[in-house]
């Protein structure tokens, strides 16, 4: 890992009271203060319990914060800017006014990819839904600015998910709103098209009477295959029930309980597609199911079939779909999404007699969109309120009573990871971490990925540019090399306490503080949450007991009287005030380890001076 100067983002400064909420909020995202207080109208009873969890949880700490703006250059917020987000296609009424209540909203539709590079190293965040591309490029051009992504809808298949990662930016999405409007127009265009209804308008406009050609099909009693049996896929086979269909599933991933309680039977791919006169596609567009609907699965199908896709176009070889249509397998199909969108003028699918083709309306009803826009404005100013989102695509979800019940240790994972690489000589070549959690609790129902992350961050932040949150955490150790495995142990304690305590172990490495290594060569720190506080309660094989707030100063020096004193009367000197002080010795007039709390930081010469206290044999200065 390569060393630099100090990171030039944001920072959240809070007394130490505050410290875990604070550390919270700055694991997670980009710090704003909203202008005004937002009302929220959740839609989601999950949404709404984690957003006021937090929320109350971030009140005290929003009247004792300060936001202190290091520099992030020309565009980076400042103590009272709104953040601006960028809303590139339509959104509902709601939610824009939800959003303006919290930050400046820039609506500008059927932006060029070029345009849309060029605008976001403005944007805080970027709201889209089905027709906007966001690229590589986008993230790039971004400049570390856009803290998060919300997709108002449900298919994220437009986000280039790895990216935005890559770069510590949320992606959230809406999916609850318009599970039932996409339902609704797959049922729709199931039986327009089973009634030749589209293609009768056309001939009637066109002054024709054509009784005798557009001859339907019943669906009463056909077998309907739904494939992905999702919140989309349950709805369609819920409705075509009431239909009098007899409906079968195809899902790898879904309860065959959750089907049978409806009447379904879920059944292999092959036997769904062979069986069914009415095939209906729920599944997103993922790599495995990219063109899964072939040349080969078509003639599987039994001739005659006829196909539904509100889902995504790629899952269907649009080519092959034509050849199926020309030689009859596939009696007719109704289409409302595309491999291209808009698809070209001149598509043959398109074009097809007995194709039915709609311009990707599944969400667009004024409900859904209603729904979507007050399900996406809370998300997205939920994360840059640094809140946790119900509905992240990319981070790990935390349910808010684990969030509270984790804050303190929160802080006591990054100030370890702090402290623990700041004791490495050189600190850029850790690779291998290891973090043993001690709990009394079932190591099942400990979750880790939280205090994992902010350890991340606290390795990695002080000797690096970047920025790491929960986002990228994962993403970042591994492109620095920094291996990290955990252990969880059970030990006796109370249950009460999620963790008893944390320690981080790196191991082929010199230290700075010959002391904090054990005798298996490994610098080893580690630390226990005591009435809330942080406290450090082991360096190498010293036991200490210090809270770990300000800085700290650690020395190895030979037991005899007067060191506190003389250590004492330097940092008086120069006015740096001693919060704590802690003496751990191997035996009496042998050696000990001083650790001592400083609210300020001393200057170098002060340092100096404490290192050439004769009794001191080791010494270092920890920021924490
Ligand atoms: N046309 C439109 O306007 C709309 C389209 N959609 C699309 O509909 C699709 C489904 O949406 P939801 O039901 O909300 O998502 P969901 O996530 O609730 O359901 C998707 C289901 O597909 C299943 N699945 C994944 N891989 C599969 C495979 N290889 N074979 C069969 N099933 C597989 C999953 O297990 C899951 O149960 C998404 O692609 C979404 O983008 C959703 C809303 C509106
Ligand atoms: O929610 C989805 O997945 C949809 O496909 C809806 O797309 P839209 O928001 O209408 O562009």
């Amino acid at each position: 890992m390569a060393a630099s100067s100090a990171s030039p983002f944001i920072v959240l400064r809070v007394p130490s009271d505050n410290s875990s909420q604070s550390s919270m909020r700055s694991a997670f995202l980009p710090l704003f203060k909203p202008s005004s207080s937002v009302s929220l109208k959740s839609s989601s009873s999950r949404s709404r319990s984690t957003a006021l969890v937090v929320r109350n949880a971030l009140k005290t700490l929003e009247s004792k914060s300060t936001l202190v703006s290091k520099g992030s250059g020309p565009e980076a917020p400042s103590l009272g800017t709104k953040p601006t987000i960028l809303v590139s296609e339509k959104l509902g009424e709601v939610g824009l006014e939800l959003l303006r209540s919290f930050g400046t909203v820039d609506c500008s539709y059927n932006l060029s990819p070029e345009e849309l590079c060029s605008k976001i190293s403005l944007c805080d965040a970027l709201i889209v839904r089905s027709g906007t591309k966001v690229t590589r490029q986008v993230f790039e051009a971004a400049k570390g600015r856009l803290k998060v992504v919300g997709r108002a809808g449900v298919g994220i298949d437009n986000v280039d998910l790895q990216a935005a990662t890559e770069f510590g930016c949320l992606v959230v999405n809406a999916p609850t709103a318009n599970t039932v409007a996409a339902a609704e127009h797959g049922i729709a265009l199931l039986a327009g098209m089973a009634r030749n209804v589209a293609q009768a308008d056309a001939s009637m406009k066109a002054g024709k009477w054509q009784r005798n050609k557009y001859v339907g099909v019943s669906l009463v009693g056909k077998t309907l295959a739904v494939m992905g049996f999702g919140k989309v896929g349950t709805e369609v086979a819920r409705r075509a029930k009431g239909l009098g269909m007899n409906v079968i599933a195809h899902d790898p991933y879904a309860p065959a309980d959750r089907a049978r309680a409806i009447g379904v039977d879920l059944v292999s791919f092959d036997e769904a597609i062979a069986t069914a006169e009415f095939i209906s596609l729920h599944m997103p567009l993922t790599p495995a199911t990219s063109k899964l609907f072939n040349d080969e699965n078509f003639s599987k199908m039994k001739k005659g079939v006829r196909i539904i896709n509100v889902a995504r176009g790629g899952v269907i070889d649009e080519d092959a779909l034509v050849r199926a249509l020309d030689s009859g397998i596939v009696a007719q199909a109704a289409l409302d999404v595309f491999t291209e969108e808009p698809p070209p003028k001149d598509s043959k699918l398109v074009q097809h007699e007995n194709v039915t083709v709609t311009p990707h309306l599944g969400a667009s009803t004024k409900e859904a969109q209603e729904g979507v826009a007050v399900e996406i404005a809370e998300a997205v100013v939920g994360a840059l309120n640094g809140e946790l989102s119900a509905t992240a695509v990319n981070a790990p979800m935390v349910p808010p009573e684990v969030l509270s019940e984790l804050a303190p240790y929160v802080v006591l994972a990054e100030k370890l990871g702090r402290m623990v690489v700041q004791l490495v000589a050189g600190g850029a070549g850790i690779n291998s971490v290891k973090v043993v959690y001690r709990s009394a609790r079932d190591p099942e129902n400990v979750d880790t990925r939280l205090l994992r992350a902010m350890i991340t961050k606290g390795i990695i932040e002080p000797i690096s540019s970047t920025i790491v949150n929960l986002v990228n955490a994962d993403f970042t150790a591994k492109q620095k090399g920094l291996r990290i495995s955990e252990e969880r142990v059970v030990v006796d304690a109370s249950p009460e306490c999620p963790v008893d305590s944390i320690e981080i172990r790196i191991s082929n490495v010199q230290s700075k503080f010959p002391s904090a290594l054990m005798d298996n060569g490994e610098i080893a720190v580690e630390g226990r949450v005591k009435g809330g506080i942080p406290h450090l309660t082991r360096i190498g094989s010293f036991s200490v007991d210090v809270s770990l707030e300000g800085n700290l100063i650690l020395c190895k020096q030979v037991d005899q009287p007067g060191m506190i004193g003389q250590v004492g009367n330097i940092l008086g000197e120069k006015n740096v005030n001693v919060n704590f002080m802690s003496v751990c010795r191997t035996a009496p007039r042998k050696m000990a380890i001083m650790a001592i709390g400083v609210d300020e930081e001393p200057d170098k010469e002060t340092l100096k001076r404490i290192g050439e206290v004769q009794a001191v044999e080791e010494f270092v200065f920890l920021t924490l």
